[in-house]
C-alpha cells in the first residue's frame, strides 16, 4: 500500500514549561486543501514548523509519504514546500535568478532547473515577469513568487502559513484561484484564523484551538456542525413578543429596534414558519436573514465551548 501523504501521530510541543500543542493526529491521503484552523496563539506555526522539519516536536511522529521528518529529514524535505508567513524573497533578483537560486537550494539536477523555473512560472502567472526584479512587483504577484518556490520541486505536500494575510480584495481573489488550482495535485496545508478564508479554499477542516485538534472533517459537515441558530427580520407591522414565542421552534426573542427582531431556533424550518405566519397575521415582512455572516462569531463560540 502507498504510504498517505501526511501522517501525524500524537504530536505535543512544549516551549519551555508550557505545552503549545498536544495530541494532534492527522492523516492525510488524497490531494487537495486542508485548512488549519485557529485562532491566534492556538498553536498553528508551532505544528507547521515541525512539520517541515525547522522545529523539533517534544513527543510524537511525523511522516511525509512515509518518511520520518525526524529520522530522515533530507528525503523527507523533497515532498514538503514551505510558504512561511514572510515570504524569503530576495528583493534584489529578478523572478528568474531567485527561482533558479530556490532549485539549487532544493538540490535538483542542474539540468532540470531550467524547464523547473519555467514551469512554475508559467503554473503561477509569473511568465511575464521573469526579469523583473522582485522588489518592483504588487503585493500579489510577490505571493505568486513565494508560492512558486514552494512548489518547484514539485513536492506531494505544501504548506502555507497565511497565505492570505495582506493582500488586497483583488491579489486575495487571484492568489485563491491559484491556491485552489494548485491542491488539484499536491496536498495543501493552509493556516488561517479567518474562517471565511478557509471556508473559500478548503475541502477539509482542521480546527485547533488551545493546542489541541477541536474538529476535523469535510467543509460541509463543518456547515452543518455550525448551522446558524438566529435570524433576523424586519416587518412593518411587528407582532408582541408572545405571538413570536408561540412559532413551533422558536426559543428566544430579542428585539433589535421596534421592527427589526432577532429570533433564534432550533432548526431552519422556523424561517418558513414565520414567512406564514407573518401572512396570516399581516406583520407585513420587508426582509428575512439567517444569521450566517456570524462565522466567525460561531467560531469563537465553538472554540470557547470545547
Ligand atoms: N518560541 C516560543 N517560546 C515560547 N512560547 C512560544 C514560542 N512560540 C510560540 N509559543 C507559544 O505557543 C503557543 C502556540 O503558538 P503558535 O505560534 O504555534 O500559535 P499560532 O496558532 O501559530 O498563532 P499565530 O497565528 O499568532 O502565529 C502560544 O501560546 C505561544 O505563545
Amino acid at each position: 500500500m502507498m504510504p498517505g501523504i501526511l501522517k501525524i501521530e500524537g504530536l505535543s510541543h512544549r516551549y519551555s514549561s508550557a505545552w503549545a500543542i498536544r495530541d494532534i493526529n492527522i492523516e492525510i491521503d488524497q490531494y487537495g486543501a486542508i485548512g488549519l484552523l485557529g485562532a491566534n496563539g492556538a498553536g498553528k506555526s508551532t505544528t507547521m514548523n515541525i512539520i517541515c522539519g525547522v522545529l523539533n516536536q517534544t513527543a510524537g511522529n511525523v511522516y511525509i509519504h512515509g518518511m520520518d521528518i525526524r529520522k530522515e529529514p533530507e528525503l523527507a524535505k523533497r515532498e514538503i514546500g514551505f510558504l512561511p508567513q514572510e515570504p524569503p524573497l530576495y528583493t534584489d533578483l529578478t523572478i528568474d535568478e531567485y527561482l533558479t537560486y530556490c532549485a539549487q537550494l532544493r538540490l535538483m539536477p542542474k539540468e532540470k532547473i531550467k524547464n523547473a523555473v519555467s514551469e512554475v512560472k508559467e503554473r503561477c502567472g509569473i511568465a511575464h515577469f521573469s526579469t523583473r526584479l522582485i522588489r518592483n512587483l504588487s503585493g500579489g504577484y510577490r505571493q505568486r513568487v513565494g508560492i512558486a518556490q514552494s512548489i518547484i520541486h514539485k513536492p506531494r505536500l505544501v504548506v502555507m502559513d497565511e497565505p492570505a494575510n495582506g493582500l488586497d480584495p483583488n491579489q486575495l481573489i487571484e492568489v485563491r484561484k491559484l491556491i485552489k488550482e494548485i491542491a488539484q495535485d499536491h496536498v495543501v496545508l493552509i493556516s488561517s484564523h479567518i474562517l471565511s478564508e478557509i471556508h473559500l479554499m478548503c475541502k477539509q477542516v482542521i480546527m485547533i484551538d488551545a493546542g489541541r485538534i477541536v474538529f476535523s472533517d469535510s467543509m460541509s459537515a463543518f456547515n452543518d456542525y455550525i448551522q446558524p441558530h438566529s435570524l433576523v427580520m424586519r416587518v412593518e407591522e411587528p407582532p408582541a413578543m408572545p405571538e413570536l414565542l408561540a412559532v413551533p421552534g422558536v426559543s428566544k426573542v430579542e428585539f433589535l429596534t421596534d421592527r427589526q427582531i432577532r429570533v433564534y431556533f432550533e432548526n431552519e424550518e422556523v424561517a418558513e414558519r414565520l414567512v406564514a405566519a407573518s401572512v396570516q397575521n399581516k406583520w407585513r415582512l420587508r426582509e428575512i436573514t439567517l444569521d450566517k455572516g456570524l462565522l466567525d462569531d460561531v467560531f469563537k463560540q465553538l472554540s470557547t465551548k470545547s
